[in-house]
């Protein structure tokens, strides 16, 4: 982000009130939900990865030829699955298909929310049908599409409504699990900003596929509000398979593109993600972090896993979260924004340096904070991000 477009963010520390679109008209369709008639669901064209297609013109004029089994069908997805050569292609589609579903009903409350006002009272119901929402239909839609083994599913939600009891899985270094946080950013959602859709999945303790549904984020980068090839379009779809890279498609079904962090290694140049609440993140500890690197643009403030995503496309070239002491992270706030940003080539890791480890059940175990940035910048953030704790432990010794 240049700094001319860091002055544009606006007075109120609300840079993405005005930048990201975040007013319910400008930034959310009232789409049609998914009539009660279960099974069908209106899903949108799905998209496949694209790690291994054929590529010379005679196996593609082949692959194009072959019987093309019912769209949206678990035939249609074991052969594409095949055809591309991603293990967890059907997965994908499946994680795909059931954020966008979740997406829409997100908007169609975020938009009831903000036109109402709602926000400002103490009734959270519009919210708690959004959240709980949002995980019937991922788990409704992941057990009909991907049906082979158990099903088990980590998931901020838990209990209450049987339908949803499917979220009270504790993952663990073991096995397949989905980790899904229905309403990532839920302050951002009531208050008609940014909140994502973030599914991921665990196999033998590792991420390996991650999807995340952004409906206010614009389609194209965030950095360049200017440079617009998305005629102004927004809500992102950044999805990630392990080995296969990350891409980004618009929420209405454009084709994917492949993204890829940004290149800057002078962090002069850089700018900065982080929570834009401060009782999320410590605002006066990532502050003191980028004057000791010497980025120079204020801060980028986004809720939710938006954050990754927009770091994974280049929009920005840091994201630093730094919870007040005490907080335990949770698995679903990072899997799927993760494996989006190390897939786009970037490296994700505690305050001391080490991969995150989601293999120990529903919360991250790790020392201090998240960082994630390029390969470049890495070794000199780490620096300063563990010269600027120091001098916060060593201030607070003094008191
Ligand atoms: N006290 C505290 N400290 C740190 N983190 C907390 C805290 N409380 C909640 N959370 C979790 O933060 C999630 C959203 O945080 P973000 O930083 O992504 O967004 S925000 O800018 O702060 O809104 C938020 O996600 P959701 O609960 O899904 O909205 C929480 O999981
Ligand atoms: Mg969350």
């Amino acid at each position: 982000m240049d700094m001319a477009m860091a002055a544009r963010l606006g007075p109120l520390g609300l840079p993405h009130a005005a930048l990201l679109g975040s007013s319910a008209a400008a930034s959310t369709r009232a789409l049609p939900l998914a009539p009660s008639r279960a099974p069908r669901l209106p899903y949108p064209l799905p998209h496949f990865p694209t790690c291994r297609r054929p590529s010379s013109s005679s196996s593609a004029a082949a692959y194009a030829a072959r019987p093309r089994p019912r769209r949206g069908s678990p035939r249609l997805l074991a052969v594409r699955a095949m055809a591309s050569g991603n293990p967890y292609a059907a997965e994908l589609a499946a994680a795909k298909k059931a954020v966008t579903l979740a997406a829409r009903l997100c908007q169609a409350v975020q938009q009831d929310i903000v036109h109402s006002g709602i926000q400002s009272k103490a009734d959270k119901s519009p919210v708690t049908v959004a959240d709980y929402g949002s995980q019937i239909l991922v788990s409704l839609v992941l057990k009909m599409e991907v049906s082979s083994g158990p099903f088990s599913l980590v998931a901020e939600e838990e209990g209450i409504l049987s339908a949803i009891d499917d979220g009270k899985s504790k993952g663990g270094p073991t096995g397949r699990h989905w980790v899904l946080d229905p309403i990532d950013g839920t302050k951002g959602f009531v208050r008609g900003d940014q909140y994502a859709i973030a599914l991921a999945l665990l196999d033998e303790g590792k991420v390996v596929l991650g999807v995340l549904a952004c409906p206010n984020l614009p389609l194209s980068s965030i950095s360049n509000p200017n440079g617009s090839s998305s005629g102004g379009q927004v809500g992102a779809l950044f999805s990630a398979t392990i080995g296969c890279g990350a891409e980004v498609e618009s929420l209405d079904g454009s084709p994917p593109q492949k993204i890829s962090v940004c290149s800057i290694d002078n962090p002069v140049n850089a700018s900065f993600f982080e929570s834009y609440e401060s009782a999320h993140s410590m605002h006066d500890l990532t502050g003191s972090i980028a004057e000791k690197l010497g980025v120079l643009a204020p801060p980028v403030r986004i809720d939710s896993q938006a954050k990754y995503g927009a770091l994974a496309r280049g929009d920005g070239a840091i994201y630093l979260r730094f919870p007040h002491k005490g907080y335990k992270e949770k698995i679903w706030d990072h899997a799927a924004g993760s494996i989006v940003v190390t897939e786009a080539g970037g490296i994700v890791t505690d305050a001391a340096g080490n991969d995150l480890d989601f293999s120990k059940g529903r919360f991250l175990d790790l020392d201090t904070g998240i960082i994630a940035t390029n390969k470049q910048l890495m070794p000199s953030l780490l620096k300063a991000v563990q010269d600027a704790i120091k001098e916060k432990n060593q201030a607070a010794s003094l008191l």
